[in-house]
């Protein structure tokens, strides 16, 4: 089974200033595709669900069955990690008994110390399993109520208190935001992941890895980044290419490649498979 946990994976990564991507996946389609890029690649790969694409797709354990039984269909033969992206204490709790390999605890938007006691339970309970667990420092900006943030900077001190609960990797704030940046965004803050990789030698992980420039990732990657989340870019991808076959024409209502499902997603499932093989390449991730 080619499942398995981000432990040796990540730890792999950071020691050869290299990454492995973090896809998100929405539905079959997204798996499909990531998975195939992944294995044309012949690269390492982890597919990660957000509670709401869980729930959307039915569940943790139907996400889990997904990946599982879609492995075994299209014969992926590289390493997979089914992670739990932005959990909270119940939702990462579940996907532990559940059986995913990976959960990320993401307690942001508690007070610290109620953090870092959560998130030290949700270690003892992932390790005894073997699963692996990614904690966030700070919070990861965004868009919210239609303001987007700047992104922030993880604390130092923070980190490496949460570093010592015995995470696996730590996602961290250098100025990093989720979905499309910005035009007055200022760019990472390298002078802080030199600081937050000084000190911690765990796998560091880079969240809202979409817009973010190349030569920015290429750098932080070169400074201690070993995981990138990328999700909204594979949207955009997928969306873009849907729309272009759909102006092409066809006649939705008596042609077939105007309403086939499988037809209608075809040229979006590709632009994620080919978007998502461009990103590993950016990553550096060596060929297994
Ligand atoms: O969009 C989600 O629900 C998942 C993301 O937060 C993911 O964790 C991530 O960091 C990807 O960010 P993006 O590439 O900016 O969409
Ligand atoms: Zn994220």
């Amino acid at each position: 089974m080619v499942l398995t946990n981000g432990n040796e994976i990540f730890n792999n990564a950071r020691k050869g200033k290299y990454a492995v991507g973090a896809f998100n996946i929405n539905d079959l389609e997204w798996t499909r595709a990531i998975l195939a890029a992944a294995q044309e690649t012949n690269t390492p790969v982890l597919v990660q669900t957000s509670m709401g694409a869980a729930k959307y797709m039915g569940g943790y354990e139907l996400c889990l069955h997904l990946v599982q039984d879609t492995i075994k269909a299209m014969g992926i033969t590289v390493p997979v990690i089914m992670h739990l992206d932005h959990g909270n204490y119940e939702a990462a709790k579940e996907c532990i008994e559940v059986g995913y390999n990976s959960v990320m605890f993401d307690g942001h938007d508690l007070p610290f110390d109620e953090n870092l006691e959560k998130t030290k339970e949700i270690v003892k309970l992932a390790h005894a399993k073997g699963i692996s667990v990614e904690a966030e420092v700070g919070s990861i900006g965004g868009t919210e109520d239609g303001i987007t943030g700047l992104g922030e900077l993880a604390d130092v001190e923070e980190a490496k208190t949460l570093n010592a609960t015995g995470v696996d990797y730590l996602a961290v704030g250098i100025g990093n935001i989720h979905g499309v940046y910005p035009d007055n965004w200022k760019g990472l803050s390298f002078d802080r992941l030199q600081e937050l990789a000084a000190e911690i030698s765990t796998p560091l992980v880079l969240h809202g890895g979409s817009g973010i420039p190349k030569e920015q990732i290429i750098k932080a990657i070169s400074m201690g980044i070993s995981k990138v989340n990328v999700n909204t870019e594979l949207q955009l991808s997928f969306a873009k290419a849907t729309r272009e076959y759909i102006e092409a024409g066809h006649d939705q209502d008596i042609d077939a490649k105007g309403y086939d499902p499988r037809k209608l997603l075809a040229p979006g499932t590709k632009a994620i498979t080919d978007t998502t093989k461009e990103r590993i390449q950016w990553f550096g991730t060596p060929s297994i």
